[in-house]
């Protein structure tokens, strides 16, 4: 482990010896996950199918019937795909990935004065830092409790986009956190200007009728993107003894996630009752639909089951890009009743707070 100090304390040493007086706590468990088994270990080397997400090529998809035609297969069966000539200059990424690996090797206590004390819940904090759980409140702090044998080995920045301009100010003069917050802010309009594309594209290949909602911009908004920049901690020997987790299975609650991830293997995708990897490949992001999106598909696209691995090899880091609909714009399909996203959000967070859950579009399914 480089920097053991910079790990939170429980990370440090191994599950085996964790003593169980941990004082954060929540699992965002999927209802439909089994307990972890033994034989379910969530290591590296285990003989999962080899991965064969489809590709798809972002500056066909407006234009290409036959590549139209593979978005919709790739929506439909599987809710994920790698996406091709995106734009995003590599340049831009690698950048973003060095700082945040210098950011996460800071001390953990520094992380957590730098990052934890600047918000109020008028005004969140534009960046906000978590670790053993990805379940977070809409102003990033940690929602709910974990159960310490499930913790997942994690920890993570919160960016809100929307709240970087003011970030300027909190930083200035501390160098590091100013690149941070300038790589941030061009990546979020990528991740934007991405995100609206790919959704335009995915609307036509529904052959929605925008005319049963006011606008668009009702189930993508902008103003909603965030951004989570994750450090996976490498684990040790004595913890592959454990069922170690990165990160839970889970679906994203967004229309559209957008996930960039160094070269190091673990996330995972569900389908047809296998797992399987999505390895990272070099100038390639990953795209994955959120329930919201399955939502306004009316369930023809899937809210696809993910789920990151521990890596006994390297430590893996990710930025993940979220959008989700407009909080007061209301969805409307009719499998489900009619609702908000400020509606599910609501319920989400009550669900993982009271059950230890996100039930998620279950709850608002008509009968
Ligand atoms: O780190 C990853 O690869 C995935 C993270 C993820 O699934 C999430 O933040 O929702
Ligand atoms: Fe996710």
């Amino acid at each position: 482990m480089n920097h053991p100090e910079s790990y939170p304390p429980v990370f440090r040493k191994p599950i085996s010896e964790s003593d169980d007086q941990v004082t954060i706590t929540t699992t965002l468990k999927n209802p439909e996950e089994e307990e972890p088994k033994r034989d379910d270990i969530f290591l590296q080397d285990s003989s999962d199918p080899v991965e064969v997400v489809p590709v798809i090529d972002l500056q066909d998809i407006i234009t290409n019937l036959e590549q139209q035609h593979q978005l919709e297969e790739a929506c439909r069966d599987w809710g994920i795909f790698r996406l091709v000539n995106h734009g995003v200059p590599l340049k831009l990424i690698s950048q973003l990935q060095d700082q945040a690996q210098k950011i996460f090797s800071m001390s953990f206590e520094a992380k957590q004065t730098l990052f934890n004390n600047n918000g109020s819940s008028s005004t969140p904090a534009a960046v906000s830092y978590f670790w053993g759980t990805p379940a977070l409140t809409p102003s990033g702090s940690v929602l709910g409790k974990v159960d310490p044998k499930k913790i997942n080995w994690v920890e993570g920045l919160n960016v809100l986009l929307s709240q970087l301009s003011d970030y300027h100010d909190q930083v200035s003069g501390d160098t590091m956190l100013d690149s941070f917050r300038v790589l941030l802010e061009e990546y979020g309009g990528h991740m934007a200007r991405l995100a609206r594309e790919i959704f335009e594209a995915i609307l036509k290949t529904l052959n929605m009728d925008s005319k049963q909602y006011n606008s668009k911009s009702q189930l993508l908004s902008e103003s909603t993107g965030f951004v989570r920049v994750y450090r996976y901690p490498k684990i040790s020997k004595a913890d592959e003894e454990e069922a170690v987790i990165g990160m839970q299975v889970h679906t994203d609650s967004s229309v559209i996630s957008i996930l960039n991830q160094n070269q190091v293997d673990g996330l995972e995708v569900f389908k047809d009752d296998k797992w399987f990897h999505v390895r990272p490949i070099l100038n390639e992001l990953i795209v994955n639909l959120g329930d919201m999106m399955q939502a306004i598909s009316n369930d023809e696209y899937v809210s696809v089951k993910h789920r990151v691995k521990a890596n006994k090899h390297d430590e893996r880091f990710s930025i993940c890009y979220f959008m989700f609909p407009a909080e007061d714009g209301v969805i409307r399909s009719s499998k489900y009743k009619p609702f908000t996203y400020k509606d599910f959000q609501a319920q989400v967070q009550h669900d993982v707070k009271t059950l230890g859950f996100k039930v998620g579009l279950e709850r608002f399914k008509n009968p």
